[in-house]
């Protein structure tokens, strides 16, 4: 196995949790500035990227490239960036790339839940709350949620969500997420946060979700690992592995 963005704050994470498996085997372990030709020569299997969103891409194809499988963590994927790897591994028939927002079974839960009960309630907007170091916003894993409730409001014939705010300073309602409001907070003290409001008239539904510690996507980073090589092709979200899709 090899981690990609092994001295960040999940691939070292990714690192210790490896090293603890018994299963599992740590061969290379690469960062910033670093040649990816060390996993190949080390004989990795498996790579895990947990790097940024300008170097995620470039790092998949190069290691679909040498026959590597990949579980990839590191957010900024969009549609055009997974079909392009699609596309890329329909020409390396058995290589697997698992892409997952989030890696926490609590997250993964909290998305389906969402995606479930969005078709029930007339309003739905989606808050996540970050530590004040990550570098993009929404995240990976709002944008993710945001996307399987409007695709879950427009199975069911919903229309837009109800709002009559015709004037505001720019960014007060957020990001427009496929037509779903996203909010972004950043605070020294989180980890990885995110909340769901569903609301009726008279009611409300929430469903949160707190990573307090970055050892919670450990289990699924470690059940991705060990089931990508037998999964070819692109599969999306940790859903997939756990049957919730
Ligand atoms: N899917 C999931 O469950 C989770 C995803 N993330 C995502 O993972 C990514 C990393 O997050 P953090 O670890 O907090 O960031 P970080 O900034 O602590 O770590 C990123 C590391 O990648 C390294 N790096 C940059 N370019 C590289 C390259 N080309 N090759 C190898 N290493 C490179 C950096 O030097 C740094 O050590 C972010 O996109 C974040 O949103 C974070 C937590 C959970
Ligand atoms: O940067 C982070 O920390 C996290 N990034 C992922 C995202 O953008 O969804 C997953 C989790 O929220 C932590």
């Amino acid at each position: 196995m090899a981690v990609l963005g092994a001295a960040g704050r999940m691939g070292s994470t990714v690192v210790r949790a490896v090293q603890d498996a018994p299963d599992l085997e740590l061969v290379a372990a690469v960062d910033a500035h670093e040649d990816l030709s060390v996993v190949v020569d080390a004989g990795a299997q498996v790579a895990v990227d947990f790097t940024v969103p300008s170097a995620t891409e470039g790092n998949v194809h190069a290691l679909v490239d040498a026959g590597v499988h990949l579980v990839v963590g590191t957010t900024g994927w969009d549609d055009d960036s997974l079909a392009r790897v699609r596309d890329h591994l329909a020409d390396r028939p058995g290589v697997g790339v698992l892409v997952a927002p989030n890696f926490a079974l609590g997250a993964v839960l909290a998305m389906a839940f969402a995606a479930r009960a969005a078709r029930w309630f007339e309003s739905v907007e989606v808050i996540e709350l970050h530590h004040p170091d990550k570098v993009d916003a929404p995240s990976g894993t709002a944008r993710h949620t945001a996307s399987a409730i409007a695709a879950a409001r427009a199975a069911a014939a919903l229309g837009p969500l109800p709002d009559a705010t015709t004037q505001s300073l720019d960014g007060a309602r957020g990001a427009d997420v496929d037509g779903v409001r996203v909010h972004s907070v950043r605070l020294r003290g989180l980890v990885a946060h995110e909340e769901i409001l569903l609301g009726n008239a008279g009611e409300q539904l929430t469903i949160r979700h707190d990573s307090f510690d970055r050892v919670s996507f450990m289990p699924g980073v470690l059940l991705a690992v060990r089931q990508v090589g037998s999964r070819p092709g692109l599969t999306v979200g940790l859903e997939q592995l756990l049957d919730l899709a």
